[in-house]
């Protein structure tokens, strides 16, 4: 099983390149490494489990964290309406997107991030995505809000982009309008 051991953090070259797009139907081996990641969220997110192995708690997972240059992630996550959106995906990509834009109150963290990078990380607040699930099928999600947040957040670690590179420069006090922060 992969603890956090296998996750490789900031300054690791392998986080900061565009990843290459997975051949499918994907291979065993990729499938394998795919499930593992779900399995890591999984357990992430079991309070025995996280404190018997350390585990910081993940919601997302991609694969250059595990310094891995292929385009792949896995996502483990509930909305708001108790929806779990549980997906292992190659080669995902947004094909359509709101003009409307969100952000998680409080700012985003990392499991590759050993530290807190205060901010507001802007991203759309509904998308469709499109990938290949760990069952080989297409796929198209349409996800909006904490799943949108989360999606997008895995597929910019398939870019080489980090969330604090999306967090924007302070706005003067007297300028600030309502934020539509989710
Ligand atoms: O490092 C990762 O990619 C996993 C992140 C994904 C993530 C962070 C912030 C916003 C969206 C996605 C971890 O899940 S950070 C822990 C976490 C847990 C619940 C909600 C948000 C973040
Ligand atoms: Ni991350």
């Amino acid at each position: 099983m992969l603890t956090m051991d296998d996750i490789v953090r900031e300054g690791h070259p392998a986080l900061r390149k565009v990843t290459e797009e997975v051949p499918v139907p994907p291979s065993e081996e990729d499938k394998n490494t795919l499930k593992e990641m779900l399995e890591f969220l999984q357990n992430s997110q079991d309070p025995e489990m996280a404190e018997k192995y350390d585990l910081r708690s993940g919601v997302g997972l991609a694969a250059p964290q595990l310094g891995i240059n292929k385009r792949m992630f896995a996502v483990h996550v509930t909305d708001e309406k108790d929806r779990l959106y549980s997906y292992g995906l190659f080669n995902p990509k947004i094909t359509r997107h709101s003009v409307e834009m969100t952000h998680l109150e409080g700012g985003e963290g990392c499991l590759s991030v050993d530290r807190e990078v205060p901010g507001d990380v802007p991203r759309y607040k509904r998308i469709t995505l499109e990938g290949t699930t760990l069952e080989g099928e297409k796929v198209r999600l349409r996800l909006r809000d904490l799943p949108a947040i989360v999606f997008q957040h895995e597929l910019d670690h398939l870019n080489g982009v980090m969330f604090y590179d999306r967090i924007e420069e302070e706005i003067p006090e007297t300028d600030k309008k309502d934020d539509g922060a989710l």
